[in-house]
């Protein structure tokens, strides 16, 4: 069966004026995002995860230019759209779940009350009542135990983890057909993160909602997303389902994101980095922006830009290894206990 496109990017491009000159952040980005499918942007900071994802809430700095590309959502391209449009569908029909659930939530406002609040003012004729009634369901869907005793608590009054809790249940309020998510665990220890990420592939289940997820941790998406988009430099350098990019993946970047896995296999380096930093956006480089990082690096890599490569229909990287006259190169030794690790990691899901 056909899957439902429920948002097409394509050709994204978003540029920013700085006294410095002008930011490329994000260049000639695509994806697709499938109903109640999971897509997960991954890449090291600066690599313009944020840019994309603010892009798609319509929500880009002041110093941005207007982005070129379509973002297709609906049979409207959400570019054209004024910003009295984008208040009806952000918080509504696409919504975000920040990093920090401190910063989303209104430290002098109970609980149960910013949960009801996106419900009233996205649905004119719903009671008071009714969206208290509806937030404590919402609370006891994203798992916060005694929902009603604690319906009236202030964010202070809570842990982390269960402020997180209920900046998704005021992210879903809205029953969002995309939900964004902006490495929503990142503040969090780590079981709290998997508990997390747990909850949220349950309620993807349940509602059939799709996801943006942003990492820089590639570990966090393999037991929960279905697509994979590595970022670099503001590009799209591989993309393909979790499984091609965890058992065959293409490009050099993402082999170095793969072998800075954590792994549990003591005969294997743990966090192995990538060494080197991105290119500077005002000024990129001749050839392929990885190149100066890429130990496979050839000698077209400092000339000219690498096309995609297609590796099949769902799989494509940006590099000249692809290419039929490159030489084969053997990514790295780490390759089974990425493997390993990769099927301890689906395990947890
Ligand atoms: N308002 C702005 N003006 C100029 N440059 C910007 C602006 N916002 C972002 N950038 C630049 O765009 C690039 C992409 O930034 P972005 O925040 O999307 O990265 P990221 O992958 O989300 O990183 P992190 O993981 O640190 O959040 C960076 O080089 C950043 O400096």
């Amino acid at each position: 069966m056909a899957e439902e496109k429920v948002l097409e990017v394509k050709n994204l491009h978003v540029n920013f004026h700085t006294y410095a000159g002008d930011v490329k952040a994000i260049r000639n980005v695509s994806f697709d995002l499938e109903k109640g499918q999971t897509l997960a942007i991954v890449g090291e900071s600066g690599s313009g995860k944020s840019v994309t994802t603010k892009t798609l809430m319509g929500l880009n700095a002041k110093n941005a230019e207007i982005p070129e590309g379509e973002l297709l959502f609906k049979g409207r391209n959400l570019l054209d759209l004024k910003e009295e449009e984008w208040q009806k569908i952000r918080g509504n029909e696409i919504s975000m779940i920040f990093q920090d659930p401190m910063t989303s939530l209104d430290p002098t406002m109970r609980i149960g009350k910013q949960i009801a609040e996106p419900l009233l003012k996205h649905n004119k004729g719903m009671s008071k009542a009714d969206a208290m009634k509806r937030a404590l369901e919402l609370m006891q869907q994203v798992g916060i135990p005694d929902a009603e005793v604690h319906i009236n608590d202030y964010p202070h009054q809570w842990s982390g983890g269960m402020r997180q809790r209920a900046v998704i249940a005021i992210a879903l309020a809205a029953d969002p057909e995309i939900l964004i998510a902006d490495e929503p665990t990142t503040a969090l220890d780590v079981t709290i993160q998997a508990q997390i990420m747990h909850m949220m592939a349950e309620l993807q289940e349940r509602i059939n909602s799709s996801i943006v997820f942003i990492t820089h941790d590639l570990g966090v998406v393999a037991g929960f997303a279905h697509k994979v988009a590595v970022m670099y430099a503001g590009e799209i350098v591989e993309y393909g389902t979790v499984e091609e990019i965890f058992y065959n993946p293409q490009h050099p970047y993402t082999w170095g994101l793969l072998d800075s896995m954590p792994t549990v296999d003591s005969s294997v380096d743990r966090l192995v980095s990538i060494p080197g930093t991105p290119p500077d956006l005002l000024n990129p480089p001749k050839g392929d922006a990885f190149a100066a990082r890429n130990k496979f690096a050839l000698a077209i890599d400092f000339e000219e830009e690498p096309p995609y490569f297609e590796v099949s229909p769902t799989h494509f990287a940006k590099t000249w290894l692809l290419d039929p006259r490159a030489p084969k190169v053997t990514p790295s030794d780490n390759i089974l206990a990425r493997w390993k690790r990769w099927e301890e990691l689906k395990g947890d899901k």
